[in-house]
């Protein structure tokens, strides 16, 4: 038996930081929405009572470091499992890029295993397992366009955002979310208008959205990495509707109603920046198989 699911990447469209909390972590107020570039897991049983992560990718752990490994463990050990599942995990999306991609394989191994071992639990349910492994695992779970508030954890899912092209790339070198977190300045930050980006994604106004981007991570990262700001400028020169850094960066992503405007900034792109890709936006229930 086994099952296939995807993981796709999200892009955070306002990123807000609150607060420090007293257990270190940031009261955060986030809209997000996922993108169709996912990576791909095929959970089977196996015969041994243990996980396995298989995984070509040479940045990714094939080990208990690995996130879709907490995944299965966390669920294992929560309801007395005493199976074991090999986890093949194709990397699609780019390693430490801002894109929530191990969130999103461990997410995706939390549903997976869902319905493998008939676990029969809720997204809520799960989500709430998923908190347990990182702040992004929860919405990665609810796999749509949400609100995060909390540290990440507290999902109020929205409508599917107005369809658009995105531009993502991504520079070689990845980030330490962590070292963005702390390094950044609470007093002087320019708070984004997530009202006012909840209303656009809700009222399908693509302008509106296109005028709320803002990620206050930004702050940390873009003085930090010149390429950053380098993509971003290059993007806004080939004719982006808006432009912005996601979660803790270093990816930047574009968003285009037009195709052939999206085709021009990946061309634009390429030969600067290695891992260019152009895809649509999802948000959206998926289907999963
Ligand atoms: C930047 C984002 O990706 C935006 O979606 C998330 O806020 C980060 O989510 P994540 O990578 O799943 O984060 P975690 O693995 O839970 O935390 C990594 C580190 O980021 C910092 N962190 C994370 C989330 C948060 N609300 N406040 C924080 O200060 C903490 O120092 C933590 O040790
Ligand atoms: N399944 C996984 N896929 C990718 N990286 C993983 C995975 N499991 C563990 N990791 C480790 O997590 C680190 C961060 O990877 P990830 O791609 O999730 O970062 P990210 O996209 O910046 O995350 P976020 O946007 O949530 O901050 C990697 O350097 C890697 O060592």
């Amino acid at each position: 038996m086994y099952v296939l699911e995807k993981a796709p990447a999200k892009i955070n469209l306002s990123l807000d930081v609150l607060y420090k909390r007293a257990d270190n972590f940031h009261e955060i107020e986030m809209v997000m929405t996922t993108v169709d570039l996912a990576d791909r897991l095929e959970i089977t049983e196996i015969n041994e009572n243990r996980i396995k992560i298989e995984s070509e990718n040479r940045f990714v752990p094939n080990d208990e470091r690995n996130l879709a490994y907490r995944a299965a463990k966390l669920l294992k050990d929560s309801y007395g499992i005493r199976r074991g599942v090999n986890i093949k995990i194709e990397k699609l999306i780019p390693v430490a890029a801002g894109l929530a991609g191990g969130s999103s394989d461990a997410a995706a191994t939390l549903r997976g295993l869902n319905r493998l071992w008939s676990l029969g639990l809720s997204t809520r349910e799960l989500a709430k397992l998923g908190a347990k492994i990182g702040s992004d695992v929860s919405f990665c779970v609810h796999n749509t366009t949400a609100i995060a508030r909390g540290r990440g954890e507290v999902i109020t899912e929205l409508p599917a955002p107005p369809a658009c092209w995105v531009v993502l790339a991504k520079p070689t070198m990845g980030v330490s979310t962590k070292s963005v977190y702390q390094q950044l300045n609470l007093d002087s930050i320019a708070h984004p208008d997530t009202e006012g980006m909840v209303r656009s994604v809700m009222l399908g106004d693509y302008d509106g959205m296109c005028n709320r981007l803002g990620n206050v991570l930004e702050d940390v990262t873009l003085p930090s990495y010149p390429e950053v700001q380098q993509i971003k400028t290059q993007m806004s020169l080939s004719g982006a509707d808006a432009v912005l850094m996601s979660g803790s960066g270093p990816t930047v992503f574009s968003l285009v109603k037009q195709e052939s405007r999206a085709d021009r900034i990946y061309n634009s792109l390429r030969g600067f920046c290695d891992e260019v890709y152009v895809v649509r936006m999802l948000g959206y229930h998926q289907s999963l198989d």
